[in-house]
């Protein structure tokens, strides 16, 4: 599947511009509702009736050519129209005059009389022109559909469904599947929008690439066709030394856990070196536990400037564990001072709450790539402002604001750079969701950026990788077993035969 997200103004355009080359508006419909006939008879099993609820506009355009063509196949079909069908504009009233009657008003008795088990609906009610919240027999019988519990095929986007940030507005059906054209929207992937889809499919409906090319998109699916040009296996006559040198932050005695978690994700996601810096009083626990990973004592913010005059340590990760109060603070300022690449987790974010000022003017004024990796919480403590957007807009407007790479955490992890590229991930395991799991991803984040990687590819690579170690960890994992399941991650992407 292609990677770029179209947001559905983006996709208007699309379609504007490849109908301006000469393919006519009726023409894509066509295709459209083809790719939904195509879908149907694979999720229908043969003796179901299908029903299928048309809206005002091109959705409902694309539920009649499926309907024509259904009933062509032999198929019993259904039709229910909302609103007055003479009021059908353009390339929706060709294909409602294509499909030769066999139609009745959109009414509540269309969707609880089906029998159960026996009917499967097609719901071409809205897609990418929805602007407003549901209300009247639309959302009635959209939460009908869902009481009922049937099949439902949506066309484009679960009707209900904003295409552009994955919200509800209002009310939204709850598809086994989506069909959606020529490409994915950001609402296909991010949350609840992506549990409302089912599986999606994209039909090509002969949009050309260079014209979604043309478009420059900007947000982006994430997968390994975003970052893996930017990521090298060792080469066969490098050393360690080439793979870079990352250092993680420790905290104090009680809660070093969460630094050892991540530097041994940093290891584990090809940094040639990892040391881990902490307090003296920490080194006796950290020496009992780390093999591979390296400990250092450093006393205060001056200890860690003055390790860090060896500019071979060129990736930093501060937060886990760390803390919060001015002791952090001050810790983040000389980082960020530090020409080195820095990664800001957890309690490092959390110890600007009462001082976002501060922190705009110290991230602003970075001297080295910087990713911040908040979960919510840490978010909206940071970022109040943007706390009432959608998860996409949020992350861009806070990575614009303080001039970093920022990656939002959840079910639907979104990264953004200040440009405003962004990338919605999406194969992460609910298995996730458990203690540690944001220390082993903030160490892959760090791991890759001492490889030399950028900040945003670092960023979207370690998300990726950190989901499909939680797959391959499968159910019941815990955060140490992400770190043996990141070899068999990083030697799929290697392409090794051995794994
Ligand atoms: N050539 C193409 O472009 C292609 C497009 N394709 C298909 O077209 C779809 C986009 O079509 P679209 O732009 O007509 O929008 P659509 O989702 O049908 O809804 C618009 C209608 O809904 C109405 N309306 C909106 N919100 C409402 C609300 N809350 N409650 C009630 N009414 C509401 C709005 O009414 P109005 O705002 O004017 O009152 C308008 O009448 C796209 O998803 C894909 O399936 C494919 O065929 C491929 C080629
Ligand atoms: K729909």
């Amino acid at each position: 599947m292609s990677i770029e997200l179209l947001t559905p103004a983006e996709m208007a355009t699309a379609d504007a511009l490849t109908i301006a080359a000469g393919t006519a508006g009726i023409v894509l419909m066509e295709r459209a509702g083809q790719g939904v006939s195509n879908a149907v008879l694979r999720e229908a099993g043969a003796d179901a009736e299908i029903r299928i609820l048309c809206g005002p506009g091109n959705n409902g355009g694309d539920g009649f050519v499926a309907a024509r063509l259904l009933r062509r196949q032999g198929r019993p079909v259904r039709v229910a129209v909302l609103g007055d069908p003479s009021q059908l504009r353009s390339d929706a009233r060709s294909a409602f005059e294509a499909m030769g009657g066999g139609w009745e008003a959109l009414s509540l008795d269309f969707v609880r009389s089906a029998p159960a088990g026996r009917v499967l609906f097609v719901d071409a009610l809205f897609g990418a022109g929805l602007d407003r919240p549901l209300e009247g027999l639309a959302r009635a019988c959209i939460e009908a559909l869902n009481e009922a519990g049937a099949p439902v095929v949506a066309v484009d986007l679960p009707s209900g469904l904003n295409g552009a940030d994955g919200r509800m507005l209002g009310a939204a059906v709850r598809a086994r599947h989506t069909v959606t054209f020529c490409r994915r929207k950001p609402g296909h992937l991010l949350q609840p929008g992506r549990c409302l889809c089912g599986t999606t499919e994209v039909v090509d409906i002969g949009i050309a690439d260079a014209t979604v090319a043309s478009l420059e998109p900007t947000c982006f699916a994430n997968a390994p066709g975003l970052w893996r040009a930017s990521w090298h296996p060792p080469a066969p006559e490098g050393h360690k030394y080439d793979r870079g040198h990352a250092v993680v932050v420790s905290g104090p005695l009680a809660t070093t856990g969460a630094a050892r978690l991540a530097a041994s994700a940093a290891l584990r996601a090809g940094a040639g070196l990892v040391t881990v810096a902490c307090d003296p009083s920490a080194l006796i626990v950290h020496a009992a536990h780390l093999t591979a990973v390296m400990v250092r004592p450093v006393r205060g913010v001056d200890g860690l400037g003055e390790m860090l005059a060896d500019r071979r340590l060129n990736a930093v990760l501060f937060g886990p564990g760390a803390g919060v109060g001015e002791g952090a603070r001050s810790v983040v300022k000389r980082l960020l001072d530090a020409e080195r690449a820095v990664v800001l987790d957890a309690d490092a974010l959390t110890s600007f709450g009462d001082a976002r000022e501060h922190f705009l003017a110290l991230s602003r004024a970075a001297r080295g790539p910087l990713v911040l990796t908040p979960h919510d919480g840490e978010f909206q403590r940071l970022f109040p402002a943007f706390a009432g957007l959608d998860r996409l807009s949020a992350a861009r407007a806070a990575a614009r604001e303080c001039g970093a790479v920022v990656v939002l955490k959840g079910a639907d992890t979104v990264i953004a750079d200040p440009q405003g590229r962004a990338a919605i991930n999406d194969n992460a395991s609910p298995w996730l969701a458990t203690a540690g799991t944001g220390d082993v991803l903030a160490g892959i984040v760090t791991g890759l950026l001492a490889q030399g990687l950028p900040a945003f590819e670092a960023a979207a690579m370690a998300v990726w990788m950190h989901g499909e170690a939680g797959r391959v960890a499968g159910a019941g994992l815990i955060s140490e077993d992400l770190l043996p399941a990141l070899k068999l991650v990083v030697a799929g992407l290697a392409g090794e035969e051995d794994r």
